[in-house]
């Protein structure tokens, strides 16, 4: 029985795999776990049966076994503890792996998701002109800091793992995304990322989804 995801009916992103089954997609591409996606309207994630699943009335979801995780970061590393290829085997490396993970979605991830709220729902506020230099600021400094730690290095730390998954999928969102070209190292980290194979087949795989529902 494969592993199943909860993924968007119609996804807002509109196929650009921005939405956060991409990253689970990802991780098992990754580790060649074949898995089944079952679809969701934004109705269906509000009703009892997905918030029994995720109490957020979010995707995505993750179901093996007998066992039922939300939260794309976990739902990753779930994939990455049962499957070789994402995680090191030195107990050190490991750590420092997972470490990235949450710095990814804990400190580089909130300026660029409070960048892009404020411009998907304050357009029309009176402060919002005034809001945008700080909301930039913020995501500049976290982008500039990655791009020192990188230096000219292929992946974060050793050979691509979890870490690199999970901060790639940050700098992809587009309040990150239009800055990268004032950081060529990012801009070329992501780029190989989605040069790989595994991103390739999880890409190709959601941008289906969305072009079927539109073809609907
Ligand atoms: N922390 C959770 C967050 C999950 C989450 O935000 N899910 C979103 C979809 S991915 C977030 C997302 C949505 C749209 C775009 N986009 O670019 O259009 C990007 C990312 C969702 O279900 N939203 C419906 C709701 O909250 O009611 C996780 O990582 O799993």
């Amino acid at each position: 029985m494969n592993p199943i995801l909860t993924a968007f009916k119609t996804s807002p992103d509109r196929g650009r795999g921005l939405a956060r089954d991409m990253p689970a997609r990802w991780a098992l591409e990754e580790v060649g776990q074949p898995y089944d996606v079952r679809l969701v309207t934004f109705a269906e994630m509000k009703e009892p049966a997905h918030k029994a699943l995720q109490p957020f009335g979010q995707i995505p979801t993750y179901e093996a076994d007998g066992l039922v995780l939300f939260e794309s970061g976990a739902i990753v590393l779930h994939i990455a503890e049962r499957h070789p290829g994402l995680l090191p085997t030195d107990a050190d490396a490991r750590a420092r792996a997972i470490a990235w993970m949450f710095a990814a979605v804990s400190t580089v991830q909130p300026p660029i998701v409070e960048r892009e709220r404020a411009f998907l729902l304050e357009r029309d506020k009176p402060w919002f002109d005034a809001r945008q230099p700080a909301l930039e600021q913020e995501v500049r400094r976290r982008l500039e800091d990655l791009s020192d730690r990188l230096g000219d290095a292929e992946w974060l730390d050793g050979p691509f793992s979890v870490g690199d998954l999970m901060t790639v999928t940050v700098l992809r969102r587009p309040a990150g995304a239009n800055l990268l070209a004032d950081y060529p190292n990012l801009a070329a980290y992501v780029a190989r990322a989605e040069a790989r194979p595994a991103f390739q087949r999880a890409y190709a795989d959601q941008l289906a989804v969305f072009e079927a529902a539109s073809a609907g």
